[in-house]
């Protein structure tokens, strides 16, 4: 099967400092995967070098669809001073879209995450999980067909988060989906595989089951002992 998107040998260093070392994976059609690993692992950096948001020092990065990439990045960041509406509306600009397929993609998204009761107001005002959704309908505004995504339901309640997985899931049919989280749970309930960064290196790529038996049946054990980097590394 041909993938998606195809990473070899990906390296990024901070001054002298490795964030990425010889990063290598591939996602295929369809398919939810997790990008995990402990606060400085290197998630948002391999994110952002994905995204062309920072230029690594080696490797390449192989996509192999037509279309853009709909990203999330860390911290969700929006145009305070516009409105929901507005803030949406200046992303789908920057799209290849015609009048009306603009209208119908703002118009999807507000539906999907929910944003209709505040489509005029000011970004500046929303509290911390509405900033989150608009920032993933800004993701989902183009039909594109890889979406990454930093911490999507950071800062939602339960209610919301349950409703923002639920798009996730069902955005699969279309779409290729890679989820930097710090949630385990949201790890469990929507994702089919995952990648672990352990000081920038990958420890672990699998299913979630093969995941989840390595440390018999203990997902959070498991995602620990590997994260930490005192297991060997299983590719
Ligand atoms: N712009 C930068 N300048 C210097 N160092 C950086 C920069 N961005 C990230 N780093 C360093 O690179 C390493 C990886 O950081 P990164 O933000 O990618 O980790 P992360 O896995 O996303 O962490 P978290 O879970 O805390 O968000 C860390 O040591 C971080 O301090």
């Amino acid at each position: 099967m041909t993938p998606i998107l195809s990473v070899r040998g990906l390296s990024k260093r901070f001054s002298a400092k490795p964030a990425l070392n010889d990063v290598s994976f591939d996602l295929y059609k369809g398919e939810i995967v997790a990008l995990l690993g402990l606060n400085g692992a290197g998630k948002s950096t391999a994110l952002s070098v994905l995204t062309g948001k920072l230029l690594a020092d080696e490797g390449e990065v192989s996509f192999y669809e037509s279309g853009i990439i709909g990203f999330l990045p860390e911290g969700a960041p929006l145009f305070e001073d516009l409105s929901v509406i507005e803030q949406l509306k200046t992303l789908a600009g920057l799209y290849d879209l015609s009048r009306a397929e603009r209208t119908d993609a703002i118009e999807r998204v507000l539906t999907d995450f929910e944003l209709s009761t505040v489509r005029k107001t000011a970004i500046s005002a929303l509290s911390k999980g509405f900033r989150r959704r608009v920032a993933l309908a800004g993701a989902f505004l183009p039909k594109a067909p890889l979406l990454l995504l930093d911490e999507p339901t950071d800062g939602l309640d339960p209610a919301q988060r349950d409703r923002v997985l639920d798009q996730l899931r069902k955005s699969r049919e279309d779409r290729t989906l890679l989820v930097s989280t710090h949630s385990l749970e949201d790890v469990a309930a929507i994702c089919d595989r995952v990648l672990i960064l352990t000081r920038g290196t990958l420890a672990f790529e699998g299913t979630l089951e093969a995941l989840r038996q390595s440390a018999n049946g203990d997902l959070k054990q498991a995602f620990l002992t590997l994260a930490d980097g005192t297991e060997e590394i299983t590719r």
